[in-house]
Protein backbone atom coordinates (compact mmCIF):
# COMPACT_ATOMS: atom_id res chain seq x y z
CA UNK A 1 0.00 0.00 0.00
CA UNK A 2 1.30 3.81 -0.73
CA UNK A 3 2.10 5.52 2.08
CA UNK A 4 0.75 8.92 1.17
CA UNK A 5 1.67 12.24 3.11
CA UNK A 6 -1.33 13.05 5.06
CA UNK A 7 -1.50 16.78 6.41
CA UNK A 8 -1.80 17.36 10.17
CA UNK A 9 -5.41 17.92 10.22
CA UNK A 10 -6.24 15.21 8.64
CA UNK A 11 -4.16 12.99 10.25
CA UNK A 12 -6.06 14.26 14.06
CA UNK A 13 -9.09 13.21 11.94
CA UNK A 14 -7.84 9.36 11.62
CA UNK A 15 -8.67 8.37 14.72
CA UNK A 16 -12.29 9.26 14.60
CA UNK A 17 -12.58 7.43 10.81
CA UNK A 18 -10.50 4.30 12.63
CA UNK A 19 -13.00 4.14 15.25
CA UNK A 20 -16.62 4.26 12.80
CA UNK A 21 -14.37 1.35 9.48
CA UNK A 22 -13.40 -0.92 12.68
CA UNK A 23 -17.21 -0.81 13.79
CA UNK A 24 -18.17 -1.11 10.10
CA UNK A 25 -15.88 -3.97 9.85
CA UNK A 26 -17.25 -5.73 12.80
CA UNK A 27 -20.50 -5.75 12.04
CA UNK A 28 -19.37 -7.44 8.57
CA UNK A 29 -20.12 -4.31 6.37
CA UNK A 30 -17.77 -4.05 3.34
CA UNK A 31 -17.99 -1.02 2.26
CA UNK A 32 -19.54 2.35 3.23
CA UNK A 33 -20.47 5.78 1.59
CA UNK A 34 -18.99 9.36 1.91
CA UNK A 35 -22.70 10.64 3.45
CA UNK A 36 -22.74 7.46 5.75
CA UNK A 37 -19.33 8.31 7.55
CA UNK A 38 -20.23 11.96 7.26
CA UNK A 39 -23.67 11.39 9.26
CA UNK A 40 -21.63 9.13 11.62
CA UNK A 41 -18.13 11.11 12.67
CA UNK A 42 -20.11 15.10 11.80
CA UNK A 43 -17.28 15.66 9.08
CA UNK A 44 -18.71 17.19 5.82
CA UNK A 45 -18.57 15.12 3.17
CA UNK A 46 -16.30 16.86 1.41
CA UNK A 47 -13.30 17.02 3.58
CA UNK A 48 -14.07 13.31 4.04
CA UNK A 49 -13.64 12.27 0.16
CA UNK A 50 -10.63 15.24 0.49
CA UNK A 51 -8.90 12.96 3.38
CA UNK A 52 -9.67 9.78 1.73
CA UNK A 53 -7.75 10.47 -1.35
CA UNK A 54 -4.60 11.05 0.60
CA UNK A 55 -5.05 7.28 1.69
CA UNK A 56 -5.36 6.24 -1.56
CA UNK A 57 -9.00 5.41 -1.06
CA UNK A 58 -11.06 6.55 -3.82
CA UNK A 59 -14.54 5.62 -3.22
CA UNK A 60 -16.50 4.70 -6.74
CA UNK A 61 -19.72 6.43 -7.33
CA UNK A 62 -22.75 4.22 -6.20
CA UNK A 63 -20.64 2.32 -4.36
CA UNK A 64 -18.61 4.15 -1.47
CA UNK A 65 -15.05 3.08 0.07
CA UNK A 66 -13.96 0.01 0.59
CA UNK A 67 -13.87 -1.29 4.20
CA UNK A 68 -11.24 -3.47 4.29
CA UNK A 69 -8.95 -1.34 2.43
CA UNK A 70 -9.56 1.78 4.89
CA UNK A 71 -9.13 -0.52 7.89
CA UNK A 72 -5.61 -2.07 6.76
CA UNK A 73 -4.50 1.55 5.88
CA UNK A 74 -5.99 2.94 9.73
CA UNK A 75 -4.35 0.35 11.48
CA UNK A 76 -0.87 0.97 9.56
CA UNK A 77 -0.67 4.26 10.09
CA UNK A 78 -2.16 4.74 13.04
CA UNK A 79 -0.43 2.29 14.86
CA UNK A 80 -3.88 2.41 16.19
CA UNK A 81 -2.88 5.33 17.98
CA UNK A 82 -3.61 9.05 18.13
CA UNK A 83 -1.10 11.79 16.47
CA UNK A 84 1.29 12.25 19.63
CA UNK A 85 2.29 16.21 19.61
CA UNK A 86 6.02 17.10 20.58
CA UNK A 87 7.82 19.69 22.29
CA UNK A 88 11.36 20.27 21.54
CA UNK A 89 13.00 22.49 23.78
CA UNK A 90 16.60 23.77 23.20
CA UNK A 91 17.13 24.76 19.15
CA UNK A 92 21.14 24.59 18.82
CA UNK A 93 22.87 21.79 17.14
CA UNK A 94 21.30 19.09 18.01
CA UNK A 95 17.08 20.58 18.61
CA UNK A 96 17.93 22.29 14.94
CA UNK A 97 18.77 18.65 13.32
CA UNK A 98 15.18 17.24 14.92
CA UNK A 99 13.61 19.84 13.88
CA UNK A 100 14.98 19.08 10.23
CA UNK A 101 14.40 15.93 10.44
CA UNK A 102 10.88 15.46 12.73
CA UNK A 103 9.92 12.47 13.02
CA UNK A 104 6.80 11.79 10.48
CA UNK A 105 8.50 8.72 8.86
CA UNK A 106 5.74 6.81 11.51
CA UNK A 107 3.02 9.27 10.68
CA UNK A 108 1.81 9.20 14.53
CA UNK A 109 4.29 11.72 16.58
CA UNK A 110 4.82 15.03 15.49
CA UNK A 111 7.49 18.27 16.96
CA UNK A 112 4.68 20.42 16.71
CA UNK A 113 7.02 23.41 18.71
CA UNK A 114 9.98 24.44 20.09
CA UNK A 115 11.47 26.79 22.77
CA UNK A 116 14.93 28.86 23.09
CA UNK A 117 16.35 31.22 25.39
CA UNK A 118 17.99 32.82 22.74
CA UNK A 119 15.99 35.65 21.78
CA UNK A 120 17.63 35.39 18.01
CA UNK A 121 16.38 32.34 17.64
CA UNK A 122 12.61 32.95 19.12
CA UNK A 123 9.70 34.03 16.48
CA UNK A 124 12.14 32.01 13.64
CA UNK A 125 10.74 28.64 12.09
CA UNK A 126 12.55 25.85 11.51
CA UNK A 127 11.31 22.70 9.85
CA UNK A 128 8.14 24.56 9.34
CA UNK A 129 8.31 24.41 13.60
CA UNK A 130 7.67 27.83 15.71
CA UNK A 131 10.52 28.36 17.80
CA UNK A 132 8.65 29.92 21.20
CA UNK A 133 10.90 31.62 24.28
CA UNK A 134 11.37 29.60 27.01
CA UNK A 135 9.01 31.45 29.24
CA UNK A 136 6.33 30.44 27.16
CA UNK A 137 6.40 27.42 27.91
CA UNK A 138 3.88 26.80 30.47
CA UNK A 139 1.28 28.81 28.37
CA UNK A 140 1.95 26.88 25.21
CA UNK A 141 2.90 22.95 26.79
CA UNK A 142 -0.84 22.62 27.86
CA UNK A 143 -1.51 20.28 25.01
CA UNK A 144 1.45 18.89 24.42
CA UNK A 145 2.90 16.19 26.76
CA UNK A 146 6.05 15.05 25.87
CA UNK A 147 9.11 17.25 25.56
CA UNK A 148 12.21 16.27 23.98
CA UNK A 149 15.27 17.64 25.91
CA UNK A 150 18.18 19.16 24.20
CA UNK A 151 19.07 22.17 26.29
CA UNK A 152 22.85 22.64 27.55
CA UNK A 153 23.50 20.13 30.68
CA UNK A 154 23.13 22.92 33.58
CA UNK A 155 19.79 23.81 32.39
CA UNK A 156 18.30 20.69 32.17
CA UNK A 157 17.08 20.27 36.06
CA UNK A 158 15.36 23.51 35.68
CA UNK A 159 13.64 23.19 32.68
CA UNK A 160 12.53 19.87 33.75
CA UNK A 161 10.87 20.85 36.89
CA UNK A 162 8.69 23.40 35.22
CA UNK A 163 8.03 20.24 32.66
CA UNK A 164 6.71 18.57 35.73
CA UNK A 165 4.52 21.47 36.43
CA UNK A 166 2.82 22.00 32.93
CA UNK A 167 1.66 18.24 32.89
CA UNK A 168 4.13 16.44 30.89
CA UNK A 169 3.92 12.53 30.70
CA UNK A 170 7.32 11.71 29.05
CA UNK A 171 10.62 13.31 28.45
CA UNK A 172 13.11 12.13 25.57
CA UNK A 173 16.42 13.54 27.55
CA UNK A 174 19.80 13.91 25.42
CA UNK A 175 21.66 15.78 27.97
CA UNK A 176 23.90 14.12 29.86
CA UNK A 177 22.32 15.39 32.90
CA UNK A 178 20.60 12.28 35.42
CA UNK A 179 16.90 14.37 35.40
CA UNK A 180 14.59 13.67 38.56
CA UNK A 181 11.02 13.39 38.03
CA UNK A 182 7.62 12.12 40.02
CA UNK A 183 6.74 8.45 39.36
CA UNK A 184 4.39 9.11 37.21
CA UNK A 185 6.59 10.76 34.41
CA UNK A 186 8.70 8.75 31.48
CA UNK A 187 12.42 9.49 31.10
CA UNK A 188 14.26 7.68 28.51
CA UNK A 189 18.08 8.96 28.70
CA UNK A 190 19.70 9.11 25.02
CA UNK A 191 23.43 9.64 25.88
CA UNK A 192 25.48 8.85 22.48
CA UNK A 193 28.88 8.69 24.53
CA UNK A 194 27.63 5.90 26.26
CA UNK A 195 26.26 4.32 23.10
CA UNK A 196 29.18 4.56 21.45
CA UNK A 197 31.44 3.60 24.31
CA UNK A 198 29.52 0.42 24.12
CA UNK A 199 29.81 -0.26 20.48
CA UNK A 200 33.57 -0.23 21.36
CA UNK A 201 33.30 -2.31 23.91
CA UNK A 202 31.59 -5.22 21.91
CA UNK A 203 33.67 -4.98 18.96
CA UNK A 204 36.87 -5.37 21.71
CA UNK A 205 35.40 -7.91 23.88
CA UNK A 206 32.71 -9.77 21.74
CA UNK A 207 33.97 -9.70 18.38
CA UNK A 208 31.65 -10.76 15.31
CA UNK A 209 33.29 -13.36 13.18
CA UNK A 210 30.42 -13.28 10.58
CA UNK A 211 28.75 -16.72 11.49
CA UNK A 212 31.81 -18.50 11.60
CA UNK A 213 33.73 -20.91 14.86
N1 LIG B 1 25.42 18.10 19.48
C1 LIG B 1 25.54 16.81 19.69
O1 LIG B 1 25.99 16.03 18.81
C2 LIG B 1 25.10 16.19 20.97
C3 LIG B 1 25.18 14.83 21.07
C4 LIG B 1 24.76 14.24 22.23
C5 LIG B 1 24.24 14.99 23.27
N2 LIG B 1 24.19 16.34 23.17
C6 LIG B 1 23.62 17.09 24.30
O2 LIG B 1 22.47 17.76 23.83
C7 LIG B 1 22.39 19.03 24.45
C8 LIG B 1 22.38 20.09 23.36
O3 LIG B 1 23.56 20.02 22.60
P1 LIG B 1 23.87 21.03 21.42
O4 LIG B 1 25.13 20.63 20.82
O5 LIG B 1 22.67 21.12 20.55
O6 LIG B 1 24.06 22.39 22.25
P2 LIG B 1 23.87 23.89 21.75
O7 LIG B 1 24.60 24.74 22.71
O8 LIG B 1 24.13 23.98 20.30
O9 LIG B 1 22.28 24.11 21.96
C9 LIG B 1 21.66 24.34 23.19
C10 LIG B 1 20.49 25.27 22.94
O10 LIG B 1 19.76 25.40 24.15
C11 LIG B 1 19.41 26.77 24.32
N3 LIG B 1 19.19 27.04 25.73
C12 LIG B 1 20.11 27.33 26.70
N4 LIG B 1 19.51 27.51 27.89
C13 LIG B 1 18.19 27.35 27.66
C14 LIG B 1 17.05 27.42 28.49
N5 LIG B 1 17.13 27.67 29.80
N6 LIG B 1 15.85 27.23 27.92
C15 LIG B 1 15.73 26.96 26.61
N7 LIG B 1 16.77 26.88 25.77
C16 LIG B 1 17.99 27.07 26.30
C17 LIG B 1 20.57 27.54 23.71
O11 LIG B 1 20.18 28.86 23.34
C18 LIG B 1 20.90 26.67 22.50
O12 LIG B 1 20.16 27.05 21.36
C19 LIG B 1 23.56 19.15 25.38
O13 LIG B 1 23.16 18.81 26.69
C20 LIG B 1 24.56 18.15 24.82
O14 LIG B 1 25.41 17.65 25.84
C21 LIG B 1 24.60 16.96 22.04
Amino acid sequence: MVQHKIPQATAKRLPLYYRFINNLHHQGKARVSSKELSEAVKVDSATIRRDFSYFGALGKKGYGYNVEYLLEFFRKTLDQDELTGVALIGVGNLGTAFLHYNFMKNNNTKIMMAFDAEPSKVGSDIGGIPVYHIDQLEEKMSDVHVAILTVPSGEAEGITERLVKTGVSGILNFTPARITVPDNIRVHHIDLAVELQALVYFLKHYPLNGGQE
